[in-house]
C-alpha cells in the first residue's frame, strides 16, 4: 500500500509474502534505513549499528556484535545482567543519571516528526524545537559517556588491558589494537553504546512486562507456566541458565507475547535503493518502506484466533522468530535482523522463570482481572501505558 505522509512517500507492507520479498528476495536493495533528524543527531551522524549505511563500517560493527559481544557463550555468562551492565560493566554507578536521558531520547525518536515529513521546510527543524531538544539530549549523554570512557581507559591502564568485561572494554581494546578495517573513533564508540542502551534494555523489559500482564490476565496460563518452572528447577532450589531450554511452555508464552506485543510494530523502516517490483507493485528508489508486523502478527490468514493470547499456538509448531517465518517478524529478518535475539531471549526467559518460581502473583484488591489495563503507549518501542501493579507473594513450598 502506498501512503503519502507530508512530502514523503511511504510503502506499507502488511503481508508475509511481501515482507519476504523486501527482507529476503530483495534484501540488499532494502538494506538501508531512511534519513531522520533524530537518528542523525543521536547516532553521531549515522555511525551506530541501527542507522549506519549498509557497507564496510556496518559489517564491521555487526561482526564485533556477533563475535565479541552478543555471541551465545557470552550471553550464557551474562546471566541476568542488564543491558547497561553489558555496555558499561557492573562497576558503573551512573545508572540513575543516564536512564532518564535515554528514556527521553527513546520518546523523542519514536513516531514521525514534522521536520522529517517536510524536509524541504528546513525552518521546521528549528520552530518545532526538535533540533535543539535532540542536541541538548545528545550533549548530556555525550558528557556522561566521556566520563565512562575515560574511567574505562584509566582502569585498563592501572589493572591491565586484558581485563575485558563489558562493551566499552571490548570497543576500546579493538580501537587501541589498530587492526580494524575501519578505525573506530570515540564518537563511534558512543554511538554503539547508545544503540545497546536504547535498542537493548527497553525492549526486553517491555516483553517481560507484557508477558506478566498477559499471564495475570489468564490465570490458567500463569498456573501452567508456574507448574513447569517449579518442576524443572525443584531439585536446584533456584532458577539458573542451565535448564532454561526445558521450559517449553514458558517459551511458548514468550513467543505468544512477542507475536501480540512486538516492541517495534513497524520494524525499523528501510529505504528502497533502486526501483523494484514487490508482488506486482512498483517501489521507487528512495521510497521509505514500513513493514507492519503488528498487522501481519494478527492476520487470521496466518494465525488461528489471532487476537487471543494462547501460548498453545506454538506447541508442536516449529514456527520461530529468527527471521525465516515471515508471519512472525518481531526481530526483523535478513541482513539487518536484530543482533540481540539470543541476548534478549536469555534475559527474558531467566527473569520470567525467576518471577514464576519464587512468587505467586495477585492483583491489588481494587483491580479486577477483566479491568486490567492493557493500553499501549507509542515511542521508539511500544510499551504498556501504565505499569503493571501486582502483589508478589513469596512461594516457599519447594
Ligand atoms: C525483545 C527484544 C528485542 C526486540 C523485539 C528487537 C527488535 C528489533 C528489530 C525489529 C530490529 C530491526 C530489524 C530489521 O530491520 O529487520 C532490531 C534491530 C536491532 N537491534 Fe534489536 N530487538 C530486541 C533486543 C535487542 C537487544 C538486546 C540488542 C542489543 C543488546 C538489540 C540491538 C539491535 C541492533 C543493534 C539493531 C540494528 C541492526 C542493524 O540495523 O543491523 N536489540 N531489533
Amino acid at each position: 500500500m502506498g501512503l503519502q505522509l507530508g512530502q514523503i512517500p511511504f510503502v506499507v507492507i502488511s503481508s508475509a509474502e511481501s515482507a519476504e520479498q523486501i527482507l529476503k528476495t530483495h534484501d540488499v536493495v532494502f538494506a538501508n534505513r531512511p534519513f531522520s533528524l533524530a537518528a542523525q543527531i543521536l547516532t553521531y551522524d549515522f555511525t551506530d549499528i541501527i542507522f549506519s549505511p549498509y557497507g564496510a563500517y556496518w559489517r564491521q560493527l555487526r561482526k564485533i556484535c556477533a563475535l565479541e559481544l552478543l555471541n551465545p557463550n557470552r550471553v550464557q555468562s551474562f546471566g541476568s545482567i542488564r543491558s547497561e551492565e553489558v555496555a558499561f560493566g557492573k562497576k558503573y554507578r551512573g545508572h540513575d543519571e543516564f536512564v532518564p536521558v535515554m528514556e527521553e531520547m527513546a520518546r523523542i525518536s519514536g513516531g514521525f516528526s514534522l521536520a522529517d515529513l517536510f524536509p524541504s521546510v528546513k525552518l521546521l527543524q528549528v520552530t518545532s524545537g526538535m533540533r535543539s531538544q535532540l542536541l541538548r539530549l545528545r550533549n548530556e549523554a555525550d558528557r556522561m559517556m566521556d566520563g565512562i570512557i575515560s574511567d574505562h581507559r584509566e582502569r585498563q591502564r592501572t589493572e591491565g588491558s586484558d581485563e575485558v568485561d563489558d562493551l566499552v572494554d571490548v570497543l576500546l581494546k579493538l580501537q587501541a589494537g589498530g587492526g580494524l578495517e575501519v578505525p573506530l573513533s570515540d564518537d563511534n564508540i558512543k554511538a554503539v553504546i547508545l544503540d545497546v542502551f536504547i535498542a537493548g534494555s527497553d525492549t526486553s523489559a517491555i516483553i517481560i512486562d507484557w508477558a506478566m500482564s498477559e499471564m495475570i490476565k489468564n490465570p490458567r496460563i500463569l498456573q501452567q507456566a508456574q507448574i513447569e518452572v517449579r518442576r524443572v528447577f525443584k531439585l536446584k532450589g533456584d532458577v539458573d541458565v542451565t535448564q532454561l531450554h526445558e521450559l517449553y511452555y514458558l517459551q511458548s508464552v514468550i513467543k505468544e507475547t512477542l507475536r501480540l506485543h512486538p516492541p517495534g510494530p513497524l520494524l525499523i523502516p528501510r529505504e528502497c535503493g533502486e526501483d523494484c517490483e514487490i508482488n506486482g507493485f512498483q517501489v521507487k528508489a528512495k521510497e521509505k518502506v514500513i513493514v507492519n508486523i503488528w498487522a501481519i502478527s494478527r492476520d487470521p490468514k496466518y494465525w488461528n484466533d489471532p487476537e487471543e493470547f494462547r501460548p498453545e499456538k506454538f506447541i508442536n509448531n516449529p514456527i520461530d522468530f529468527k527471521g525465516s517465518n515471515f508471519e512472525f517478524l518481531t526481530f526483523g529478518s535478513g541482513r539487518r535482523i536484530c543482533p540481540g535475539v539470543a541476548f534478549s531471549m536469555a534475559n527474558i526467559e531467566l527473569s520470567l522463570a525467576k518471577f514464576l518460581y519464587h512468587f505467586d502473583w495477585e492483583l491489588p484488591s481494587d483491580v479486577k482481572i477483566e479491568n486490567l489495563d492493557m493500553t499501549e503507549l507509542y515511542g521508539f518501542a511500544v510499551r504498556k501505558k501504565h505499569n503493571l501493579k501486582v502483589i508478589p507473594i513469596p512461594y516457599t513450598k519447594h
